[in-house]
């Protein structure tokens, strides 16, 4: 099949994902514990779905909005940060957002900031008036830029955008930043927040009218089971059983818990499906709290 014609009737779902990149692994991971499986195309650039009838083309990531507007895949699995940039760029050929935001997904989380050379003495964003910023994300920069009543010039570079200020050719950048690491081994210090991004499950603005839209429904649902049980935990400790009021409220996020008598002592073990993150800094109040032989298990699956 050609990766690039839409599927004829459209009786199949197609989503892109990156071929190879931070996104790529991730994203084949959740849709494949959503029950997909696929057969891969000998170039190694389309997976015909087995499964179900859900396809996968494999791009780069800066590719998937295009492709979604166009048309030729339904849906893509994109950082906000390209997929927000993308939106904006084609605005001008529509009224409204092109894309949704179906759900966020958990990974490929990073911000898209401003950073100023560390010798800056920075007070407040007035202070980018007249500079010149680099960036590779000139729709966000100059959305949040006029936003905010501020004339300075947008320097529009593809990458290495940190090392713009050592070579004259900016003040400041606007980038994406993780650990920090990058700007910090450029001298620069991040100021502002333009933008928190992770990775998102990205459709068209308007819903399909076809097949696609019982494909997705169902895609929408497993996935909602798989995003929530990756954040599960299931939670085993023994407490005494006049402990139970002091220990309950330290679980806000957790199921009603199942207890046990332990060979009918006043010692109950508990066990409780949390869908918070459980912290070494959580368990070691539980502790506090009384709760004896603390044990986390991951869960594989659940089915209520
Ligand atoms: N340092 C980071 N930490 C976490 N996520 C990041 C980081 N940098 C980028 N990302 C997220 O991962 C996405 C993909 O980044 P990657 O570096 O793989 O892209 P790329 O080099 O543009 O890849 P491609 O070859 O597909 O164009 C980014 O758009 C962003 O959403
Ligand atoms: O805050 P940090 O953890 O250092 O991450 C931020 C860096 O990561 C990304 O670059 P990447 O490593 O993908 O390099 P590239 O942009 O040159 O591809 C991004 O463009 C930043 O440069
Ligand atoms: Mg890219």
């Amino acid at each position: 099949m050609n990766p690039v014609t839409p599927a004829p009737g459209r009786d199949r779902l197609r989503i892109a994902i990156q071929k190879s990149g931070r996104l790529a692994e991730p994203a084949r991971a959740l849709l494949a514990s959503c029950g997909l499986s696929w057969r891969e195309s000998r170039d190694r650039l389309f997976c015909y779905g087995e499964s179900l009838p859900i396809d996968l083309l494999l791009v780069r990531d800066d590719d998937i909005p295009g492709l979604i507007a166009d048309g030729v895949c339904d849906l893509g699995i994109v950082g906000r940060n390209v997929l927000a940039e993308q939106d904006l760029a084609g605005r001008a050929d529509t009224d409204g957002p092109r894309f949704r935001e179906l759900r966020p997904l958990g990974f490929g989380g990073c911000r898209l900031a401003i950073a100023v050379p560390d010798a800056w003495q920075w007070r407040e964003p007035s202070q980018l008036a007249g500079t010149r910023i680099a960036t590779s994300y000139p729709q966000l920069l100059s959305q949040w830029l006029q936003g905010q009543g501020i004339a300075a010039q947008v320097v529009l570079l593809s990458g290495s955008v940190e090392i713009a200020p050592r070579l004259g050719q900016a003040d400041a950048i606007c980038d994406l930043v993780s650990s920090g690491a990058t700007l910090a081994a450029n001298q620069l210090k991040p100021v502002q927040t333009l933008l928190d991004s992770e990775a998102v499950l990205a459709g068209p603005a308007v819903d399909f009218d076809d097949v696609r839209a019982e494909l997705m429904e169902l895609l929408l649902r497993r996935l909602d089971g798989a995003l929530r049980i990756r954040r599960s935990k299931l939670l085993m400790f023994q407490a005494s059983r006049e402990l139970l009021p002091t220990l309950l409220p330290l679980l806000p996020d957790a199921e009603e818990p199942t207890v046990m008598r332990i060979d009918g002592a006043e010692r109950l073990a508990l066990q409780a499906l949390c869908h918070g993150a459980l912290t070494w800094q959580r368990l070691e109040e539980l502790k506090r709290a009384g709760a004896r032989g603390l044990m986390v298990l991951p869960v594989e699956g659940l089915l209520a």
